[in-house]
């Protein structure tokens, strides 16, 4: 049989010469905050010239520049150019890029037990994580330990039985965004809204707690840390993770990793301790992620670390992502007022005036869910997810994959298939009018070519909070559709090319208008308010 040839060239092929752009890009962000700057580009130059290009530094900063902002359309171009499964070296790092469905779903799902495995990257793992949070962790026992804890809390049993806490937070979206919006007449940046709703969500769901105002100090701190790991920990951003002999040397990014991973012991870690004295004195802690892990400290052997860390993959992964498709849902609907057109008319012949939408609508609200698929599907809140690797030697058609190899997913190309969307940079929701499964169910679907998009990844590391999610994204957009008309403002435009964040992708801070829709919903808001203050605000 033939010998499968090494997917990698050799160090001076045209692979190869991708290298020093991306490479010294992250280097160059690393050493441009550091006070020595010129001894560092004499070294940058020293290190080109030692991988055998001719790149000055000029020419790497300039390439630089342009994959800081948007790394996934650089990837999106060599794919166009390289096709759909290219290797790239970034310092003594292998990455396989994949950018087709086909491929993603044979190297990730058929071969999960070889591609289920994560570098452990210096800044992320080794330094924020130290080793624990399931989202870093290698593809090992302690893994598999986690995942099973997580899915404790959020698999569709665990989803069904704290729904009524995303329906409430959503509820209080919709009514402070409409005590705030005066009438339409009041510029409101729905980002904030967005933001404290997932917030207070993930904060229950892990803690049994929840701040009442986008003023609490709380929604502050957490989502500055969780923007900070998001901008830190970025799959190929951080030069120091691939080339060992800098972990050893100072840096401003191990500086940040490491009062990142201090900040996440002192708040999370605070918030756990709170909750174990009290459980230790006898006091009622209503149940959530974190009083489940206490009570099975001892029988699956969590340490304080796996404890802290596990809360804070929950709060970070669950935050700056749902928040992020909402935003980018109230970003976009202001250009496209016929799609808010549309699901109104949905809305008011499904659910009518006299009720919010609920869970229970939205197998008979398609057009809503079509436009969540279409914003998912055109801003993925991770581009280049977090990326697998391979634990040993693996074959991909003629292709050998070594083991250690780093495997992204190019989800911005697979979105952007002209063939499978047809002018994929329109945001048409049409595209998902007859796609009745959700997104937990599409990636289960046997031809991946027909899955609604890969925001999710896939294999057996494939998020665990799809099914959360999915339902809290739903919620609050069919009830902002059903609740506002939301306006662009003249002279305030919106900008949808642009985001903010390294390696999630929020759009950039922006304002709309929002004028309710009809004199009944302040009433209904009103007394659904009333319903939760007499009934059901007890689950926090
Ligand atoms: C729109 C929202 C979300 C998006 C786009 C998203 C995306 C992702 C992606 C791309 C991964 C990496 C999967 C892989 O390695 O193949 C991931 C992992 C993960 N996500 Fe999410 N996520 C979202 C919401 C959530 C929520 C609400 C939670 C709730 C806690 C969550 C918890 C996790 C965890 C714990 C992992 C680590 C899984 C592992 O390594 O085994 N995610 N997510």
């Amino acid at each position: 049989m033939e010998e499968p040839t090494l997917i990698l060239a050799s160090p001076r092929s045209n692979y190869h010469a991708f290298l020093p752009i991306s490479l010294m890009g992250g280097f160059l962000r690393e050493l441009s905050e550091h006070p020595r700057i010129k001894v560092w580009f004499a070294f940058v130059a020293a290190y080109a010239n030692f991988l055998g290009t001719n790149s000055s530094v000029d020419h790497v900063l300039g390439s630089f520049l342009s994959l800081k902002r948007y790394p996934e359309r650089t990837l999106h171009r060599w794919a166009k150019y390289y096709g759909p499964i290219y290797s790239v070296w970034l310092g003594n790092q292998l990455f396989v890029i994949v950018s087709e469905p086909g491929i993603a779903k044979g190297l990730m799902a058929t071969h999960g037990a070889v591609f289920s495995d994560r570098k452990e990257m210096f800044i992320k793992s080794q330094t924020v994580l130290v080793g624990r949070g399931i989202t870093a962790s290698p593809y090992s026992k302690r893994w598999r330990k986690h995942r099973r804890i997580a899915s404790l809390w959020l698999s569709r049993k665990a989803v069904e039985s704290y729904t009524h806490v995303l329906d409430f937070e959503a509820t209080d979206m919709i009514s402070h965004l409409h005590r705030d919006c005066g009438n339409g007449m009041a510029d409101v940046n729905p980002q904030v809204y967005a933001d404290q709703c997932s917030l207070n969500n993930m904060l229950t769901i892990t803690f049994s707690f929840r701040t009442d105002s986008a003023h609490h100090p709380m929604v502050a701190l957490a989502l500055r840390l969780s923007r900070e790991f998001m901008n830190i920990t970025g799959p190929v951003s951080n030069l120091v993770d691939f080339v060992p002999i800098l972990q050893r040397l100072p840096s401003s990014m191990r500086c940040r990793a490491r009062t990142l991973h201090s900040k996440l012991v002192n708040v999370y870690g605070g918030l756990i301790k709170e909750i174990a004295e009290k459980m230790q004195a006898g006091g009622e802690v209503q149940d959530c992620l974190v009083k489940t892990m206490l009570l099975r400290k001892e029988k699956e052997a969590l340490d304080e670390l796996d404890v802290t860390m596990l809360a804070s993959a929950f709060i970070i992964g669950g935050i700056e992502t749902t928040a992020s498709v909402m935003q980018w849902f109230t970003a976009l609907i202001p250009a496209h007022p016929h799609v808010q057109t549309r699901a109104q008319e949905e809305l008011d012949r499904v659910v009518g005036r006299d009720r919010l939408p609920t869970v229970e609508d939205e197998a008979n609200l398609p057009y809503c869910s079509a436009i969540v698929k279409e914003v998912e599907r055109c801003h993925n809140p991770f581009w280049l997810g977090t990326p697998h690797m391979a634990n040993r030697d693996s074959a991909y058609g003629e292709h050998l994959i070594p083991k250690g190899t780093v495997v992204v997913l190019n989800t911005w190309t697979m979105h952007h298939d002209p063939e499978r969307w047809g002018s994929p940079m329109e945001f048409a929701p049409d595209r998902y009018a007859n796609e009745q499964l959700h997104s937990s169910a599409s990636a289960k679907l046997p031809n991946p070519k027909e899955r609604d998009h890969w925001i999710f990844a896939a294999g057996r590391r494939i998020c665990p909070g799809m099914l959360v999610a999915e339902r809290e994204i739903r919620l609050t957009v069919s009830r902002m559709l059903w609740a506002f008309d939301t306006h662009p403002i003249a002279g305030k435009p919106i900008d949808l090319n642009e985001y903010d964040g390294e390696s999630g992708r929020s759009p950039m801070p922006f304002e709309v208008r929002l004028r309710p829709r009809f004199p009944g919903v302040r009433k209904i808001l009103e007394e659904e308010s009333e319903r939760w203050r007499i009934g059901s605000t007890s689950h926090c």
